[in-house]
């Protein structure tokens, strides 16, 4: 020991050292070499204890090449040098990440399954797109930044939907450099603590994941990570938050995904998931101690599976500024007014719409249940909208004959005689709905069969698979026109081509709640509100559709071309925040004074707000936030 003391000082200098005895572990700033505080070097003698000081802490070391050991940090050392949090949660050895580097030495990308890329809708050019992303990410953000906000329609499929979804069932080979916060079942106690390790002092946003159900792919564990990535470039692309004051985490309670357990370089818990209590006192814990440090943040929490979406939204809404995947729904709102507009009808002919939704899931309940509130602003009464809907899980058409109904799904059960469990073609043969939505993430259920159905029932039938990845979606944009006679008015969850049919060019449209989140989560953000209500999320929908040009209507565009993605999410902040204020949740003093003098100052003030990076200032760049904190 007194020779890590006597090499210590050497680095450090006279009066900059503090060694408490001789308990090197408790050294702030020191850095062991051999990779383990305890593991023998091949090189090391008695004689030369190799160790160094590094005089910086936290993301410093991990960007310092010096210093850096990555994943093979240990524990002590994570603790003594502020990494806790910054690193995925298991450690590798030095021996596992030589094997993981010589593979990749040997092989590069060759080791991802390429059937994996093609049947996800992902090519190896979207890959290799991701890949050089990533890397300028990790060097030059503000480039990155700038190239994403001048060509978003270009790079928003390769840094989300769908390429997104392959980088997370590869994410721990993929990886490089951690980007956001790991918090685990490990640790407990530690939370409060370990969001201090977090570099930035502001934090505006913040998207989280126990990776329990991402996209479609089902349980991805601490590899979910990469959807708070994906979605929060999208919140700087779109909603024009600072990409200095964003943080996306991953909550990992272990992984039920026994292909991923078994992966060498697996960086998440290796145990099977916590439920129950144990789990609520894990994101309990997380959310006091991210609030704590930031308590204006937004909080969205992404991809959670159904058996924890719904009750955690209802455990924190009304006193936290959070939503989850089910305001989805907004966009769906949106789309459908959209697509009333492409039929040449009135926004109140969505009351006249008859849906089969299939997936009862967290966004295809929110969706369901926002639809039949904008049925009722029209002027059904609550039991006619929901008698508008025949919703179907995995076991077919769910009715009130359904044991255990979930008290979201309840509303929506079918009260008539309709048969439990149907089939879906069976169900969209005896209802004739004018609209088919998917949110079951199952892949191809719109089959040939049921949309020559929908087109034999409908002059123009509304066809909107909205789950993602691309292989996860309902149906192709090619097929719906094929056997919809080029007739469909259709919106897909992750994007898809314009399709030319018979000399006709029939217009996609892609139904992501990228359209609302950013700019939502803006707006509930200078609204200082603490809250995302109901009425914020259909005001945000509604906005939707007003922003449709009638150039975009005549081609049958159901949603504003994405390339005004800034204008549209400055739109749905705006009606946000109004929305908020009709309902007393404008806070934002600052913000109220504009919204008195009109909505174009209301609109400036928004706007003053969004970053654009002209001028690189990471923090403090929102002068006039800060003096509205
Ligand atoms: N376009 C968008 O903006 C969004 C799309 N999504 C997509 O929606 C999908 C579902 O997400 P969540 O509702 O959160 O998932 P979830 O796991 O909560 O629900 C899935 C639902 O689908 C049902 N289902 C599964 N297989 C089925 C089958 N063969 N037939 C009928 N129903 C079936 C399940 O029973 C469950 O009710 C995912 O693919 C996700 O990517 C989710 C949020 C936003
Ligand atoms: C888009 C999105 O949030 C999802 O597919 O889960
Ligand atoms: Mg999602």
């Amino acid at each position: 020991m007194l020779q890590a003391q006597r090499a210590a000082r050497r680095v450090l200098g006279r009066g900059r050292l503090t060694l408490a005895g001789t308990n090197i572990v408790g050294l702030e700033g020191l850095v062991c070499r051999p990779y383990s505080d305890t593991a023998s070097f091949p090189y090391e003698t008695k004689e030369t204890l190799d160790i160094s000081v590094a005089r910086s802490r936290g993301v410093d070391v991990l960007h310092d090449p010096v210093f850096n050991k990555g994943t093979a940090h240990p524990l002590v050392e994570r603790e003594r040098l502020g990494l806790r949090g910054l690193l995925p949660p298991r450690v590798l050895s030095m021996e596992q990440q030589k094997a993981r580097a010589m593979d990749r030495y040997w092989h590069g990308q060759d080791y991802i399954d390429p059937s994996q890329i093609e049947s996800g809708g992902v090519t190896h050019e979207h890959t290799r797109k991701w890949l050089y992303l990533q890397e300028l990410q990790d060097r030059n953000e503000t480039l990155f930044y700038r190239l994403l906000c001048e060509n978003f329609v270009e790079m928003a499929p390769i840094i989300y939907t769908p390429t997104v979804g392959w980088a997370c069932m590869n994410y721990h080979k993929l990886y490089r450099r951690p980007r956001g916060m790991y918090f685990s079942a490990n640790d407990r106690g530690e939370m409060a603590s370990m969001v201090w390790n977090w570099p930035h002092e502001n934090v505006d946003a913040i998207v989280v994941t126990d990776g329990s159900r991402i996209l479609g792919l089902g349980d991805l564990g601490a590899n979910g990570l990469g959807i708070p990535v994906g979605k929060l470039d999208l919140y700087v692309g779109a909603g024009g938050f600072n990409p200095g004051r964003v943080l996306p985490c991953v909550i990992d309670v272990g992984t039920n995904n026994e292909l991923l357990r078994n992966e060498p370089w697996y960086m998440g818990l290796k145990q099977p998931r916590l439920h129950g209590d144990s789990y609520y006192e894990i994101i309990d814990e997380f959310v006091h101690a991210v609030m704590g440090r930031w308590p204006k943040a937004v909080l969205q929490f992404e991809d959670f599976n159904i058996e924890h979406a719904a009750p955690l939204l209802e455990r924190y809404r009304y006193s936290h500024c959070v939503f989850n995947d089910d305001g989805t729904a907004a966009t769906a709102v949106g789309g459908l007014y959209g697509a009333m507009a492409v039929a040449g009808k009135p926004p109140s002919a969505l009351a006249d719409q008859k849906f089969v939704v299939l997936g009862a899931g967290s966004a295809g309940m929110g969706v369901v249940s926002m639809i039949a509130q904008g049925m009722v602003k029209q002027g059904l009464s609550p039991e006619e909208a929901s008698s508008r809907f025949h919703v179907l899980d995995h076991h077919g058409h769910i009715t009130h004959k359904r044991p255990n109904l979930e008290p979201h799904v309840r509303p929506f059960a079918r009260k008539d005689d309709s048969p439990e469990g149907e089939p879906f073609l069976e169900v969209v043969r005896r209802v004739k709905p004018t609209a088919l939505i998917g949110l079951a993430g199952a892949g191809r259920l719109f089959t040939p069969d049921v949309l020559k159905l929908m087109a034999q029932y409908n002059e123009r039938p509304i066809i909107m698979p909205m789950s993602n990845p691309t292989s996860k979606m309902e149906c192709t944009h090619e097929d719906a026109q094929k056997y919809c006679e080029g007739r469909a008015i259709f919106a897909s969850g992750s994007p898809q081509p314009d399709v030319q049919l018979n000399g006709k060019l029939c217009a996609a449209s892609q139904a992501n709640n990228m359209y609302i989140f950013p700019g939502l989560a803006m707006g509930a953000y200078l609204a200082r509100g603490n809250i995302v209500t109901d009425g914020m999320l259909m005001a945000a929908a509604e906005s939707l559709a007003d922003m449709i040009t009638p150039q975009e209507l005549a081609a049958g565009r159901v949603y504003p071309n994405m390339n005004k993605i800034r204008d549209i999410s400055l739109n749905v902040a705006l009606e946000t925040m109004k929305a908020a204020a009709e309902e007393g949740h404008l806070h934002n003093p600052h913000a109220m004074r504009e919204l008195s003098r009109g909505d174009d100052h209301l609109r400036r003030y928004i706007q003053k707000h969004m970053y654009t990076n002209l001028t690189l200032k990471p923090e403090g760049y929102f002068p006039c936030l800060n003096n509205s904190s």
